[in-house]
C-alpha cells in the first residue's frame, strides 16, 4: 500500500503543485491520477520514487516513509514507465529491457533470457531483440518501456502517460494487454493520464486532480461516473456518463424476456403483441428473427433476419447488451448462456432497469 499523508509540494518559485493530498493506493491494484494539465499528477507520482520530495506531509510504502530510504535503493523496487518510453537509443531492445537486471549485477545470460521472456509477455516478437529503438513503431517502443520496467519484477510500477504518444487503435491494444498482464502480475500500479476514458478503463480507483494540486475526488470509476463530487469533476468526465455507467452493470442482473423466443418447429406462435420473435432450434440456439406477421406455418419456415448482436449473460456488461440491442433488427439483444443457448432477450427498458453498482453509493 502506498499512502499519501497530507502531501504538499511548493516549488522554489512559489508554484503549489500539490496541496495536502491524502490518499491510499492499494496493493496489487491500479490507481489512476487524472485531471487538468498542471494539476500535479506527475509531481504526485514522482514523490513515490523520490524524484520529488514533498515540502510537507509524507509518502509511505507499507507504512515506511520513503524519505528514510536512499533513492537508488528505493527505485530498484519501483518500475517507471514514461511517455515515448524513454529508451536508450544506442542500446538494442534486449539490452534496454535488461537495464535494471544488469544494474543489479545479474549475469548477462540470465538478464537477456529474462528480457526475451518479457518481450513475449508484452506481445513483442523476440525477433526484434537485436533492433534499436528507432527501428520500432511507437506502440512497440511503449511495450519495450513496459517490459523494461517489469524486468526486475518490482512490486510497484509508476506509469506516467505511458500510452499517450500512440494512435487510438494501438492505444486500445496496449490498454487491453496491460490489463491482461496486470491480472496475472497484480502489481501495485500508479498510472498518470489526462484521458478520463483511459482512467475509467484501467483504474480500480481514480484520483481527480485540479489546478493547484488539489485532490477533488478519489473514487471507484463506477462511483465517479454516478456521483461526481462537484461541477468540475462532472465537466471533466464529460458527456455520456450515463451510457458509460452501463459498463459497470452486469448483464447477469438483467431481467430477460422469454415470451418472444419460439422453437422453429412450434405449432403456433403466441406472441401477437410483439412485432418480432426470435426463432431457436431444438437446443435453443438462435437461428434468426422472424416478423410475427410473416409466420404462416412453423416459425422455422418464415423468412429470418440475422440474429444481430448477442451478449454473454455470464460475462458481459449491460453496455455490451445495449450494443447488441442496437445491432438487432428487433431492437432486442439476445442473451446467451455458457452453452451458447438462448437464455432470453432484453431491450429498451429492460436494459435501463439495472442499477449500476455506483448508483447505490
Ligand atoms: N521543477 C518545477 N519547478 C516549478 N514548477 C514546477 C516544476 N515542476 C512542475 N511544476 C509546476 O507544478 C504544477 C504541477 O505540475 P505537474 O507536472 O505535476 O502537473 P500534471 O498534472 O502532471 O500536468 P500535465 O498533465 O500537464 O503533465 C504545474 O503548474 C507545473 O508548472
Amino acid at each position: 500500500m502506498i499512502t499519501f499523508d497530507g502531501v504538499s509540494k511548493r516549488y522554489p518559485d512559489g508554484t503549489v503543485a500539490l496541496d495536502e493530498v491524502s490518499l491510499e493506493c492499494e496493493t496489487g491494484r491500479i490507481t489512476v491520477f487524472v485531471g487538468t494539465s498542471g494539476g500535479g499528477k506527475t509531481t504526485a507520482l514522482r514523490t513515490i520514487n523520490r524524484m520529488v520530495d514533498p515540502t510537507a506531509g509524507r509518502v509511505l510504502i507499507d507504512g515506511a516513509d520513503v524519505r528514510d530510504r536512499p533513492p537508488a535503493e528505493l527505485r530498484r523496487g519501483i518500475g517507471y514507465v514514461i511517455q515515448h518510453a524513454g529508451l536508450f537509443p544506442h542500446r538494442t531492445i534486449v539490452d534496454n529491457i535488461a537495464t535494471v537486471p544488469y544494474l543489479l549485477g545479474w549475469d548477462k545470460k540470465k538478464a537477456r533470457a529474462r528480457a526475451l521472456d518479457l518481450m513475449e509477455r508484452v506481445g513483442l516478437d523476440t525477433g526484434m531483440a537485436r533492433r534499436y529503438p528507432f527501428q520500432l513503431s511507437g506502440g512497440q517502443q511503449q511495450r519495450v518501456g513496459v517490459a523494461r520496467a517489469l524486468a526486475a519484477d518490482p512490486p510497484i510500477m509508476l506509469m506516467d502517460e505511458p500510452f499517450s504518444a500512440v494512435d487510438p487503435v494501438v492505444r486500445a491494444e496496449l490498454q487491453d494487454e496491460f490489463l491482461r498482464l496486470q491480472a496475472e502480475l497484480e502489481k501495485t500500479i500508479v498510472f498518470v493520464t489526462h484521458d478520463i476514458d483511459e482512467a475509467i478503463r484501467l483504474g480500480d480507483k481514480i484520483a481527480v486532480f485540479r489546478t493547484g494540486g488539489k485532490l477533488v475526488q478519489f473514487d471507484t470509476p463506477e462511483h465517479l461516473l454516478a456521483h461526481p463530487a462537484d461541477d468540475f469533476v462532472a465537466e471533466f468526465i464529460g458527456q455520456n456518463r450515463g451510457i458509460r455507467s452501463l459498463s459497470f452493470a452486469r448483464a447477469a442482473d438483467l431481467r430477460l424476456r422469454d415470451d418472444v423466443v419460439v422453437k422453429e418447429t412450434a405449432a403456433g406462435v403466441d406472441a401477437a403483441d410483439s412485432e418480432w420473435v426470435l426463432v431457436v432450434d431444438a437446443d435453443r440456439r438462435p437461428l434468426g428473427w422472424a416478423r410475427t406477421a410473416e409466420i404462416t406455418g412453423t416459425p422455422g419456415e418464415a423468412p429470418l433476419s440475422p440474429v444481430g448482436g448477442t451478449f454473454d449473460v455470464a460475462t458481459d456488461t449491460v453496455r455490451g447488451a445495449l450494443d447488441a440491442a442496437v445491432l438487432s433488427p428487433a431492437g432486442l439483444a439476445v442473451g446467451l448462456g455458457p452453452d451458447g443457448a438462448v437464455a432470453g432477450v432484453a431491450g429498451g427498458a429492460d436494459l435501463l432497469a439495472v442499477p449500476t453498482h455506483g448508483g447505490t453509493g
